[in-house]
């Protein structure tokens, strides 16, 4: 069985800076594959260029079967990846549904246009779709609302406040809820447990392993390593733009001299003297 996600030889970075210096990394599906490593090794920018926000300057992405090396956003999220950020981005003025409803409508209107262009059909691009994909139909069912709200019932109380008027946890599970809307095969979820306390990192524990149990397949990045290993069924350690290391959680937890050279700070120095 091939992979879902086969990412080979990627390179990229920021304008003529790399940072990926050569990325080999593989998802197969209805899995998490947890990435970990220090900060600034690159793996937001892992995710950002999967997702086509960060250009690539070499290599190649591959999903489901279907070459995406080099293409726009919305064609790689019409294709079932979906982004949850780094800092979650919610609309701070903007109600939690409404935040929502945005994210189907423009779901929507990214599926027409994408489907007028391969028609070559300019002006069919402001039309919408009358049925969902041939991928939705397959699929449990699409994500809905109401699907949304029964998932994280927190957002259903809380639909009628806006983004800034949420905590973290909430603005983490407004991100989440606004990318399951778009009926991802792959969700690159980036630090989601960033800033949230104890307890709601374990809600949202929760919440990542019903999408695993859905069929959902993950990509994890993640600071606190033990909600890594709690989650993952695969590990990729990152060091200077390249996977290090991939194993699986209980070999990881058992090379700590392993682990401490290549994600604390002190070994990392180690290394370089
Ligand atoms: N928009 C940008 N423009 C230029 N350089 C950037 C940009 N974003 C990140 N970088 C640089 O790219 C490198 C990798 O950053 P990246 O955010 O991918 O690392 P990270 O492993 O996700 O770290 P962190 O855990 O701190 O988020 C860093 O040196 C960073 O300064």
């Amino acid at each position: 069985m091939s992979p879902l996600l086969d990412v080979r030889g990627l390179r990229a970075g920021y304008d003529g800076s790399v940072v990926l210096q050569g990325i080999d990394v593989a998802i197969d599906e209805g899995t998490v594959l947890a990435v970990l490593g220090r900060n600034g090794v690159g793996k937001s920018t892992l995710v950002m260029s999967v997702m086509g926000l960060v250009r690539a300057y070499d290599g190649s992405v591959r999903f489901a079967g279907q070459d995406l090396t080099g293409a726009r956003t919305d064609v790689i999220a019409n294709a079932g990846i979906a982004l949850v950020p780094q800092g979650r981005r919610v609309l701070a003025p903007l109600t939690v549904e409404e935040n929502l409803r945005i994210a189907i409508r423009r779901k929507r209107l990214r599926a027409g246009k994408i489907r007028a262009e391969e028609r070559g059909d300019e002006a069919g691009s402001r039309r919408l779709p009358e049925a969902a994909s041939e991928r939705d139909q397959h699929s449990v069912g699409p994500w809905t609302l109401e699907r949304v709200y029964e998932l994280l019932p927190r957002l259903r109380e809380r639909r009628g406040n806006r983004g800034n008027q949420l905590s973290g946890g909430e603005q983490q599970m407004l991100a989440i809820g606004r990318a399951l809307l778009t009926n991802p095969r792959l969700l690159l979820l980036d630090e989601p447990s960033d800033g949230l306390s104890p307890m709601v990192v374990r809600q949202v524990a929760d919440v990542i392993r019903t999408l695993r149990a859905d069929g959902i397949t993950v990509l994890l990045v993640e600071q606190n390593v033990r909600l890594a290993l709690d989650l993952a069924d695969d590990v990729a350690v990152m060091v200077k733009g390249e996977i290090a290391w991939r194993t699986g959680p209980e070999e990881f937890r058992r090379d700590r001299d392993r682990v401490r050279a290549l994600m604390s700070v002190a070994g990392a120095k180690d290394r370089e003297a």
